[in-house]
C-alpha cells in the first residue's frame, strides 16, 4: 500500500470544478512534486489532504487511514505538517517561540506551564527543556541561529520561509507538505532550499510533497512528479518522463 494514496478526488466551488477525479500515489521517502499552471488545483489538493477542504468525491488514504472528513488538527496529529504559499507565522513572536508553537501538540503540560515554573525539577519545566533542545537542533540544522531570538517580522523574507519550514519540522511530521517553498526567493536562496529539501528528507526521515513553480528545482530534486491542468491529471512519473510529456508541454507552452 502506498504511503499516501489519493483516489478519484473531486471538489467544486460553485460552478467551478477545481479537481476532477484526481488519483496519485506517493511512496514513503519520496520527494514528490505537484506541478501545473496557475489555478490548476495544486493547493486545493494540499487543502484536501490537510483537512482544510472536504472533497465532494474520492478518498485520501494516509498510511492506510482515511483523511477525508478529518479536521486540520487531526491531520497534524497523524503526522502531516505543511507550509503555506504566503508565510503563516506569528510575526511578533521570536523564531524560537514560533518553533516551540510547532511542538505544541507534543506537549503534555503546555508552553505556559513549562515556561513559568522556575525549578528545573518540575515535570513541566523538564518537558519544556526537552522541547527547547529539539527546537535548537532544528535551528542549527537550518542555520538560522542568528534569527533565534528575533521577532519574525524583523527577518528577511528568505529567513522567514526557513522559520516556517522549521516550525513544520518541529511538529515531527512523517509527511511534509511544502506549498511553493521557493516563492519570492532569489537564485541563491532557491539553491539553498533545494539542498534543505533533500537534507530534510534524509535527516528527518520525512516524505515530502511539494507544490512548486520553479521547474529547474522541481526537475532536479523530485523523485516523482504529478502534473495537472484545470483540475485534471496530465501525467505522473519521474522527471524525465514528465519533462517530455506532450500534455505538460502544451499546458506550459501553449499549443503552438
Ligand atoms: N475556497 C475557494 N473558493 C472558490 N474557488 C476556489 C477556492 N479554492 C480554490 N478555488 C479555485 O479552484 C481553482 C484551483 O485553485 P488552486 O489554488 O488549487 O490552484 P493552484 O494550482 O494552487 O494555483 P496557483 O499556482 O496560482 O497557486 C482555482 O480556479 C481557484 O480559484
Amino acid at each position: 500500500m502506498s504511503f499516501l494514496a489519493i483516489k478519484d478526488l473531486g471538489i467544486s466551488f460553485g460552478g467551478l470544478t477545481a479537481l476532477s477525479s484526481v488519483s496519485m500515489n506517493v511512496e514513503k521517502g519520496q520527494i514528490f512534486s505537484i506541478i501545473g499552471p496557475n489555478g490548476a488545483g495544486k493547493t486545493t489538493i494540499f487543502n484536501c489532504i490537510s483537512g482544510i477542504y472536504r472533497p465532494k468525491r474520492g478518498s485520501i488514504l494516509f498510511q492506510g487511514q482515511e483523511m477525508v472528513g478529518k479536521k486540520p488538527y487531526q491531520a497534524a496529529k497523524m503526522g502531516i505538517a505543511r507550509t503555506f504559499q504566503n508565510i503563516e507565522l506569528f510575526s511578533h513572536l521570536s523564531t524560537m517561540d514560533n518553533l516551540l508553537l510547532g511542538r505544541h501538540m507534543h506537549m503534555k503540560s503546555g508552553i505556559l506551564a513549562g515556561s513559568t515554573f522556575l525549578g528545573r525539577n518540575f515535570p513541566a519545566a523538564r518537558e519544556e527543556c526537552l522541547h527547547r533542545e529539539r527546537v535548537e537542533r532544528i535551528i542549527e540544522f537550518l542555520e538560522i541561529e542568528s534569527a533565534r531570538d528575533m521577532p519574525v517580522s524583523a527577518l528577511p523574507y528568505g529567513t522567514r520561509k526557513l522559520v516556517e519550514l522549521g516550525r513544520a519540522l518541529a511538529m515531527e511530521p512523517s509527511l511534509l507538505l511544502l506549498d511553493e517553498p521557493t516563492a519570492g526567493m532569489n537564485q541563491e536562496e532557491k539553491r539553498d532550499m533545494m539542498f534543505w529539501i533533500r537534507d530534510i528528507r534524509d535527516d528527518f526521515d520525512v516524505t515530502i510533497l511539494m507544490v512548486e513553480h520553479d521547474m529547474n528545482l522541481v526537475m532536479e530534486v523530485s523523485d516523482e512528479i504529478f502534473a495537472l491542468n484545470f483540475g485534471i491529471k496530465l501525467v505522473q512519473g519521474p522527471p524525465h518522463v514528465v519533462r517530455n510529456d506532450p500534455g505538460v508541454l502544451e499546458a506550459y507552452l501553449g499549443r503552438d
